[in-house]
């Protein structure tokens, strides 16, 4: 990888397709997506049920390997990496939080942020202290040794928010984050998410089947049946497109 100079975008694919083989003749769960994220932009990936949001999601993540297409993190090909090297720019450069949030039950608030650093090998006393400013940044100061049974659900998406920021990774992936929360909270979480992400300068995307947090985001992207069918590229076109809906 070449550390000198820094591609435009944090994460590229080009013609990206996965197709799942069924009874009834191939699924073309993704179907040629091509799409960019820079450094400090937070995007919103939308779509109706089956549009394959998640799928994609999870080929971004390096979890799910494409059929067919390119994808380049920090302009590195991921297909030109072997399996092992594959996990370690997982673990280094890729963040995620997930709608289960996937909180170690057993540590602390504090210890499972910590736990990012530990498998980077980089739980050193800047990291500690980095971990416990984040928390408290997302107004967790006094709940950092806390077990994340004793949290609210809300409290431990921020903490799921903060385990998938820690590690300053270029890609952070956020799968409906929202889905637990009630309105109030939901907005919380996704304001707070996007100004760490800006602050940052991490490459955003969030998949979301609640319009409304797309206020907070500064390009939605539409899927349906596993292509990109639009984009809305400005903040007035994105909330004429949360307001259209809401309204419905
Ligand atoms: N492991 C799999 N094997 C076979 N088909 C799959 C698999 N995973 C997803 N699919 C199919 O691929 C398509 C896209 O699914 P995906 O979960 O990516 O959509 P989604 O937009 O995330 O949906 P939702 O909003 O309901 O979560 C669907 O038709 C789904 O049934």
């Amino acid at each position: 990888m070449n550390a000198q100079t820094q591609p435009e975008f944090a994460i590229e694919t080009r013609v990206v397709v996965k197709t799942y083989p069924s009874d009834f003749g191939d699924i073309q769960a993704v179907d040629g997506v091509s799409l960019q994220v820079r450094p400090g932009e937070f995007v919103a990936l939308v779509g109706p049920s089956g549009s394959g949001k998640t799928t994609m999601l999870s080929i971004l993540a390096a979890l799910l390997k494409p059929t067919a297409g390119e994808i380049y993190l920090d302009g590195q090909n991921m297909h030109e990496l072997s399996e092992n090297d594959l996990v370690t720019l997982r673990r280094e450069k890729i963040g995620f939080t997930f709608q289960a949030n996937n909180l170690v039950p057993y540590l602390t608030a504090v210890e499972n942020v910590e736990l990012m650093l530990r498998l980077n090998d980089k739980l050193d006393k800047a990291g500690k202290l980095r971990a416990r400013e984040l928390l408290a940044r997302l107004g967790l100061g006094e709940r950092l040794n806390n077990l994340t049974g004793q949290l609210s659900g809300g409290q431990q998406q921020r903490v799921a928010i903060a385990r998938a920021l820690i590690h300053n990774p270029s890609l952070v992936l956020a799968d409906e984050p929202t889905a637990s929360l009630d309105t109030e909270r939901a907005y919380q979480v996704v304001e707070t998410f996007a100004g760490l992400i800006h602050e940052q300068q991490r490459a955003g995307i969030m998949v979301t089947h609640d319009l409304r947090m797309c206020e907070f985001v500064d390009r939605v992207l539409q899927m349906r049946d596993g292509k990109l069918v639009k984009e809305y590229t400005d903040k007035a076109s994105i909330m004429k497109m949360v307001r259209g809906r809401a309204n419905d």
